[in-house]
């Protein structure tokens, strides 16, 4: 069975309990208080790890893309660089994060934006690193996240199936420790742009690695339909209040929202069972109150070859033969007589061919 390694205890794939990542992201607004806050909130709920994104941006960005004003009401500065870099913590502030995520039994990791944002992250020693979508096409990045060893977790939104091929050949050169998400990115997600279906197309093209989704869509149903087609890792945005500035915090869950999503996402991922139909013994106890049974459509006389005219399909009490019996029963041959309404019991019947 496919399983990615994230740590010694933790695994994901299919035969493990879908892993759920609360992505804390930019919904801190710059401040390490209210990501504490975000950490405690995510562990109420229930997850699995938070994250955050990490950037170093004169990595990722050129001079030009950081100066280009940013005058949404999301931004918190005149240019795009001064709005990412308000929302961008030190390095310090990212080891006191990972210590309190830590001390609260939660995986703590980050996006690495840029390969020096990467680096650093291998030094903090997170479990495992997230490459965001928007990094998913950067080779450079790729192709370091892959030779570092540590477990990645890729998301796939602005991408074609032929870069998601690419991405897939790529890391796995080096193993096969991977993941990816399927994740449309836009905020928040039109339902009929989720286009969850690409789960499966995923797990039919790359059988030998995890999929999960990231989504950006408002509410908990898409993602607890994604666990149904066999997304083994879910993340989502957390917000401690949807109306806050920031890009990101509409699309989010708030922490109660995060934690039904999580019992429903724990109660499908019990409900999915093996695909094998079976009559389970947990229904004998309606069995027992509603199955049919085969009984006498009339009179019926001992020694009469049975005909399909001479019997009806109903609850019966005592049961008798089951319903399902009922075609080989037509030509058998009648033990005793039966009364109008009465079952017929397997010992009232010589059977043809069973
Ligand atoms: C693609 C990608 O990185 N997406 C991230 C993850 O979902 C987002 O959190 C962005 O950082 C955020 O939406 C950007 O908002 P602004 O441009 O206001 O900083
Ligand atoms: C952009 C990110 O994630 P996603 O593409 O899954 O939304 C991220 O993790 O930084």
């Amino acid at each position: 069975m496919v399983s990615l390694e994230i740590t010694t205890k933790r695994f994901i794939g299919l035969q493990h309990p879908v892993f759920i990542i609360a992505e804390i992201g930019q919904n801190h607004q710059g401040s390490v208080d209210e990501a504490k806050k975000l950490i405690d909130a995510a562990r109420l709920a229930g997850v699995d790890c938070v994250k955050l994104q990490k950037s170093s941006l004169e990595d990722k960005f050129t001079k030009h893309a950081l100066e280009r004003p940013y005058s949404s009401k999301h931004s918190w500065g005149e240019t795009y660089g001064q709005h990412k870099q308000y929302l961008e913590f030190s390095d310090d502030e990212f080891k006191e994060l990972k210590s309190y995520a830590e001390r609260q039994n939660l995986l703590f990791t980050a996006s690495a934006k840029d390969c020096k944002s990467l680096k650093f992250l291998q030094e903090l020693d997170v479990p495992f690193i997230k490459i965001g979508s928007g990094d998913a096409d950067d080779h450079f990045l790729l192709l370091e996240a892959a030779r570092c060893g540590k477990p990645l977790i890729i998301s796939t939104g602005m991408q074609d199936i032929d870069n998601v091929r690419r991405v897939y050949n790529k890391v796995k050169k080096h193993h096969n420790n991977f993941a990816l998400l399927h994740c449309v990115s836009s905020y928040p997600t039109d339902y009929e742009d989720v286009n969850l279906r690409v789960i499966q197309t995923y797990r039919n093209e790359f059988p030998d690695i995890p999929i999960g989704y990231s989504g950006h869509e408002l509410g908990i149903a898409v993602p607890v339909a994604a666990v149904a087609l066999g997304a083994t890792i879910i993340e989502k945005h957390i917000t401690l209040d949807k109306s806050q500035k920031g890009n990101d915090h509409q699309c989010s869950l708030t922490p109660e929202e995060f934690r039904t999503m999580i019992c429903n996402i724990r109660a499908t991922e019990q409900a999915i069972g093996d695909g094998v139909k079976k009559f389970t013994s947990s229904e004998m106890h309606c069995y027992n109150k509603l199955g049919k049974s085969v009984v006498a459509a009339k009179d019926l006389v001992r020694g009469i070859s049975i005909e399909e005219s001479d019997l009806k399909i109903k609850v019966s009490h005592p049961s008798g033969i089951p319903a399902k019996e009922f075609e080989y029963l037509i030509g058998a041959k009648l033990r005793r007589d039966i009364n109008y309404d009465e079952p017929l019991m397997p010992e009232d019947v010589d059977f043809l061919d069973r």
